[in-house]
């Protein structure tokens, strides 16, 4: 189809766009009545004809998802610009431009040109790779069309982008909304907002004839539905008024589009600020120092400018993208899991809570009928086809698309329907009333109709007439059962007079307790490999189910889990958010939890320091999904999860899930390790600088000099992004945690310092004669910098385990690459230019005594940090 409307819209001669994707009449054409509104869409309730629909897709354009929309380079270059680092170097640019030192300006700027083209070239190239996996889970609208004029309408699946003002569309649970519209029919519909409004809970809607007054707020309209929503529960037909970037979504992020503030965003921020106050406080500090020993004025400013940018990891960005991408890439190919979101990955390195549901990731989710009780525990045949009465009643009456696998267990074992009542009215399943009611109509008893409810032990229970003794019995029967490890539905029945009227939740009262239907359901082959692989990766796995508590316990006792004590629901509602933190860092199964209670309870464990990663795959993981650092998904999951998760698995595979973990540490693990040895050393430089230009009657680097080394840095820093980090990184939570991040590198900045004022010491000793050694420092510091920076990358790149068993790497190429770079600068014919001067062969000889000092140093405070890092 994508092809067929590809071809028509080269072929046709296409009319004049109209102006801004204007949409045919506003969306809810104030006071217009369905039947008029879709007169004014030139459209009818069975819909657009296949030619006209082509036609305006030619005429509106692509019906662009929100997160599918492009970020045009020039915003993308206007926020790399707004970098706080990006910020920072243009004002000490503009500073030294002010000052007229031309050549440090022009170096910055350039500086800063650079890394804002790589970035912005590299975010392209990265968004390019994530549109095009994105491309590998297309979604889908239902469509009613016809073929020409005459011809009978036909409902059928287009993808998302092909929608146009007028078609009229189907919505079920799971769907995304797939463009702006108005209702025309609705049964019992909600639908997730939270991507528009923020707020979690579903929000119902309905068709009304003629729209009055709405509620205050653009998506408030209850007859509206808006594109960036989805439905979660119900169904309902409806006509698309706006479409792409007409509809009202892109009208609001045309304003200022929101992004989420992720775990990595929020250790990175720590650190930035920290770096830009020690940046913002060097220049003052260098020129009031170099103003009271040694009577020096203004001329020292782009010395100090140079010592500031000299603390930036301008390639931190760059260094980024590229390990996100190359990442989310491999595991494309290798493992077919899909990341939509590149950030997600490194968050996805430093999860170290992991929320599951029970069915289908600890199970196979093919529940199968292994009983039917009545109240006394005993078989009856009975209750099984109550149970499948009101399973195929409310999938006919409700017009939902597929019936869920507990309704179709029960459809398959009770096999003959065909004979029995016929329904007259439904209430859906939802999963936060967990019921689902029929109304039959009770052959040969005219005037009377059977409420047939089934859903959960206590919802059922609670509706029908029990003393509490009884009450209590029947929930021991239903644990009883649970303890086995089975899934249970209680059935109720209850006759009441027939009625034309509608029929509500309200009327789920005063029912008979029927019996118990149990299913078993198989666990999943590789879910206790994969839960005992993951706690040796110190991710704490949580179960949060809508099942009951001593089901769900049972299945982790099945796996070698222990559930410990199983917090539910109710429980958690009676704690407030400062109690359920520790409450949930505690436990490890979580029964009856509705949408809300799973989002709230990853709120709760995030706001304890946790990075939290949630895998669903129903709507009812929505809000959950939605609320954790990182949502994962299985592919065939609904089309409203799949769009909202930042992470796609080929399948719902525990195994998978670690696979992506295990990625998402090898990208950001890289991340941390350049992070801190870059930080490292330029804090140590700008350390000596400082200490040097104290002593020293002349400034220990020109501005120049100190930004080629930067450059000569960053370069070579670039190969972080291809390394292959140690085991030892893929073993833990990848976590950058701005305290003990900002210990190590004021740490190891120390000791570099140390190595540059000891080098200092060797410069005095075997450099003679005023103005050369002036040019003979500046050589003598340039290749000692770059020397220690090289020997750096080697001994920090992989922590305490980075002699297990590694071949040589592309960090380590780089370094070499550094350190030739470092000794031969000053020697080729780019010396004299830059003020280097020629060393005596001493100087090598006794460098290389400071170097092996230096890497000894190192390796032991290496060594050190790590057993103090694998101890915390
Ligand atoms: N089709 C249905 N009709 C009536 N009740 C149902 C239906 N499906 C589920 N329930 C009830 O709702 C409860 C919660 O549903 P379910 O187990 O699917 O929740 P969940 O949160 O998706 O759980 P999981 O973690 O297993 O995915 C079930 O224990 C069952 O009692
Ligand atoms: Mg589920």
């Amino acid at each position: 189809m994508a092809e067929r409307a590809a071809a028509f819209r080269a072929a046709a001669p296409v009319p004049p766009r109209p102006p801004a994707h204007e949409p045919l009449a506003p969306p809810d054409a104030a006071g217009l009545t369905a039947l008029q509104l879709l007169r004014a869409h030139g459209s009818g309730p069975r819909g657009l004809t296949e030619d006209e629909a082509a036609r305006r897709l030619a005429r509106y354009g692509e019906n662009a998802l929100p997160a599918r929309r492009r970020v045009t380079r020039r915003r993308r270059l206007l926020r790399s610009l707004r970098d706080p680092f990006t910020t920072v170097l243009l004002c000490l640019g503009v500073l030294s431009a002010v000052v007229a030192a031309w050549g440090t300006a022009t170096v910055i700027l350039s500086l800063v040109l650079v890394s804002c083209v790589l970035r912005v070239s590299g975010e392209h190239r990265a968004d390019r790779s994530v549109a095009l996996l994105r491309a590998l889970l297309p979604t889908t609208a239902t469509v009613v069309r016809r073929a020409e004029d005459a011809a009978e309408s036909r409902t059928r699946e287009v993808p998302v982008g092909e929608v146009v003002p007028g078609d009229v569309v189907r919505l079920g649970p799971g769907d995304l909304v797939p463009a702006d519209v108005r209702l025309l029919r609705a049964t019992g519909l909600s639908v997730h907002q939270q991507a528009l409004t923020g707020e979690s809970a579903p929000v119902p809607k309905h068709a009304v004839q003629e729209p009055g007054e709405s509620p205050p707020g653009p998506f408030a309209p209850p007859h509206l539905c808006f594109q960036g929503s989805s439905v979660a529960y119900g169904s309902a037909t409806a006509l698309v008024t706006a479409t792409g970037a007409a509809t009202r979504f892109a009208a609001a992020h045309r304003a200022g589009d929101r992004r989420r503030f992720t775990a990595f965003d929020r250790s990175v921020h720590g650190i930035s600020w920290t770096l830009i106050r020690f940046m913002l406080l060097t220049p003052p500090l260098v020129l009031v120092a170099g103003a009271a020993l040694h009577g020096r004025g203004l001329e020292t400013l782009p010395f100090a400018v140079a010592v500031a940018v000299g603390l930036t990891p301008e390639m931190l960005p760059v260094v980024v993208t590229t390990a996100l991408a190359r990442g989310a890439a491999r595991l494309a190919r290798e493992h077919r899991v899909i990341v939509t979101r590149l950030p997600a990955l490194h968050d996805l390195g430093s999860v170290d809570v992991l929320c599951l549901d029970k069915t289908g990731t600890l199970t196979q989710d093919r529940p199968v009928v292994t009983g039917a009780l009545d109240a006394e525990g005993r078989d009856d045949p009975e209750v099984l086809r109550w149970a499948a009465a009101n399973a195929w009643w409310t999938l006919h009456l409700a017009d939902l698309p597929v019936p869920d696998a507990l309704d179709e267990a029960v459809l398959e074992a009770a096999q003959e329907m065909a004979d029995g009542p016929e329904g007259v009215a439904a209430l859906p399943f939802d999963p936060v009333r967990r019921l689902s009611t029929a109304v039959l109509r009770t052959p040969g008893r005219l005037g009377r109709d059977t409420l047939v409810v089934k859903g959960a032990v206590e919802q059922v229970l609670d509706r029908c007439v029990l003393d509490a003794e009884e009450r209590a019995r029947l929930l021991d029967l239903a644990a009883a059962e649970a303890a086995a490890g089975s899934r249970l539905l209680a059935v109720a029945v209850a006759e009441r007079p027939a009625r034309h009227g509608e029929w509500s939740h309200a009327d789920e009262r005063g029912l008979t307790f029927r019996g118990l239907v149990t299913f078993g359901d198989a666990l999943a082959p590789t879910a206790a490999d994969a839960l005992a692989e993951l706690a040796g990766r110190g991710v704490g796995v949580k179960i949060l189910t809508g099942d009951h508590p001593g089901t769900a316990a049972q299945v982790c006792r099945a796996l070698g889990l222990d559930p410990g004590r199983v917090l539910t629901a109710d429980e958690a509602d009676r704690l407030t958010d400062a109690e359920l933190g520790p409450a949930a860092r505690r436990t490890a199964v979580f029964a009856r939890c509705g949408p809300e209670h799973k989002a709230r309870i990853v709120t709760a464990l995030r706001a304890t320091g946790h990075t939290v990663g949630f895998l669903g795959d129903g709507v009812n993981d929505l809000p959950a999904l939605h609320a954790a650092d990182v949502g994962l998904c299985p592919r065939e999951s609904v089309d409203a999860v799949r769009e909202c998760a930042d992470v796609v698995l080929a399948e719902k595979d525990l195994a998978a899930v670690d696979r992506a973990i295990t990625a998402g540490r090898h990208s950001g693990g890289n991340i941390g390790t350049y992070l801190r040895i870059t930080l490292s050393s330029n804090l140590g430089n700008v350390f000596a600088m400082l200490a040097t230009a104290l002593l020293l009657p002349f400034l220990p680097m020109l501005p120049a000099q100190v930004l080629v080394q930067n450059l000569c840095f960053d370069a070579a820093q670039l190969a972080f992004a291809y390394e292959r980090p140690s085991r030892a990184v893929l073993r833990r939570p990848t976590r950058l945690r701005p305290r003990g991040f900002l210990r190590f590198i004021t740490g190891f900045g120390l000791i570099n310092a140390a190595a540059d004022v000891a080098t200092f010491g060797v410069l005095a000793l075997t450099t003679h004669g005023a103005h050369a050694s002036q040019e003979a420092f500046h050589a003598g510091w340039f290749t000692e910098n770059l020397l220690t920076q090289a020997l750096v990358m080697i001994v920090l790149r992989g922590g305490r385990h980075a002699a297990e068993g590694r071949t040589a790497g592309p960090v380590h190429r780089a370094a070499l690459g550094l350190a030739v770079i470092g000794v031969l600068l000053p020697l080729s014919p780019l010396g004299p230019p830059l003020a280097m001067g020629t060393l005596p062969p001493l100087y090598y000889v006794l460098l290389a005594t400071v170097l092996a000092l230096y890497a000894a140093v190192l390796v032991v405070a290496r060594d050190r940090y790590g057993r103090a890092a694998d101890a915390g």
